[in-house]
């Protein structure tokens, strides 16, 4: 763990080296940090699968997390940070926004993702970490995040896409996000999304994974509550059985209705059936854009609670509706 000196040490580091921006942003350069960016589904595919890579621009994917950790055999580490690096610089992914997924810090694999991924000339926007645990794990990343940027000659940001997959971290997750927002302050990142693991944390409390999702209910629960309570996106869990669409349907219209703003995506079949369920149907937003009215016209009137197509409707479900038209207009 880095000691508070330490960390204090590698900001100042950072805060005084050259700013000249010879590098960019593998996609939407300047809407970095600033601009609400729809990530319905994020599309993952292996570090070291050149070829896979390769198709991604014909995707469509709002965005693709080129993968350092899980889908990585450990003697294939190496070959997928230069890979990574090199299709950042090789590959026009379009619209799609680029993420890398490093390994945990606690596997003492990530210094080496940080350092090889920084050295490409079109940085990603994101980065993904997974098994987020602990406050000080949160303090080792950002020490070593502003180590690894103080190599390279440009004042990178990036959005951080924690990803939530053991009992601990769930259990932990109110300090953990104190933490990222108090480092972020002094650190290139800002955390603008929570993830959940199903696989790792169906396998770290003994569950027995189903099509219902029954036994990750609590937990998607927690991450969609403290995603909301921070501001941030709330990422649903990869459907690994990608072959069965119809349970894929299902499950990306759940998590749409809990609260999560996007889903993991591991195959293309995937990623218009994640896209379309998070993005509102044109007569949902018909319905809200006329409810909408009807409640101005209502509280001109001084009434509070009225019948709209056959509901009741008051000032939380307005808020809804106002959702609604919200990511309508943000994914246009
Ligand atoms: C629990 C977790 O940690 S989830 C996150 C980590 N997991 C991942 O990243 C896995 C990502 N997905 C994959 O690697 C693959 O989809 C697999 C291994 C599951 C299946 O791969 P394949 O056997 O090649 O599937 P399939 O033959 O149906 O693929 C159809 C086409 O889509 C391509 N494709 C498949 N998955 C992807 C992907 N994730 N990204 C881009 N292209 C893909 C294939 O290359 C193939 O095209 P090709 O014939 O021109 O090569
Ligand atoms: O990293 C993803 C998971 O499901 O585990
Ligand atoms: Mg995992």
């Amino acid at each position: 763990m880095a000691s508070r000196s330490k960390l204090v040490r590698v900001l100042f580091q950072t805060s005084v080296r050259l700013s000249t921006p010879l590098r960019s942003y593998c996609s939407a350069p300047g809407q970095h940090s600033i601009i609400f960016r729809p990530r319905r589904a994020l599309l993952f595919v292996a570090g070291n699968d050149e070829r896979k890579i390769c198709k991604i621009p014909t995707l469509d994917a709002d965005c693709v997390v080129m993968d350092c950790e899980d889908a990585v055999a450990p003697s294939k580490k190496d070959e997928a940070r230069k890979t990574v690096t090199r299709m950042l610089d090789e590959v026009d992914f379009g619209r799609t926004e680029c993420a890398v997924r490093i390994n945990s810090v606690d596997s003492g694999l990530a210094d080496d993702d940080l350092l090889a991924i920084l050295q490409a000339k079109n940085l990603p926007s994101a980065i993904v970490l997974p098994k987020v645990e602990s406050v000080e794990e949160m303090q080792t990343f950002a020490a070593n995040l502003n180590t690894a940027v103080a190599e390279i000659e440009v004042n990178p940001t990036f959005d951080l896409f924690a990803i939530l997959e053991s009992a601990k971290g769930l259990m932990n997750l109110q300090p953990i996000l104190q933490e990222i927002v108090s480092l972020s302050d002094m650190s290139p990142f800002r955390l603008a999304a929570l993830a959940f693991g199903s696989e790792d944390f169906a396998a770290d409390i003994g569950a027995s994974r189903t099509s219902e999702a029954t036994e990750l209910l609590y937990a998607r629960q927690m991450v969609v509550l403290a995603a909301k309570a921070f501001g941030l996106q709330a990422i649903d869990y990869a459907s690994v059985d990608f072959k069965d669409t119809e349970s894929l349907k299902r499950q990306a219209e759940e998590g749409a209705r809990f609260g999560f703003t996007g889903k993991v995506a591991i195959h293309p079949l995937q990623v218009p059936i994640i896209q379309q369920a998070f993005s509102p149907s044109p007569e949902r937003v018909v319905w809200a854009r006329g409810l909408i009215q009807a409640f101005q016209q209502h509280q001109q009137e001084g009434k509070g609670v009225f019948m709209y197509e056959g509901r009741m409707i008051d000032k939380p479900i307005l808020l809804q509706a106002q959702n609604m038209v919200q990511s309508e207009a943000v994914e246009k």
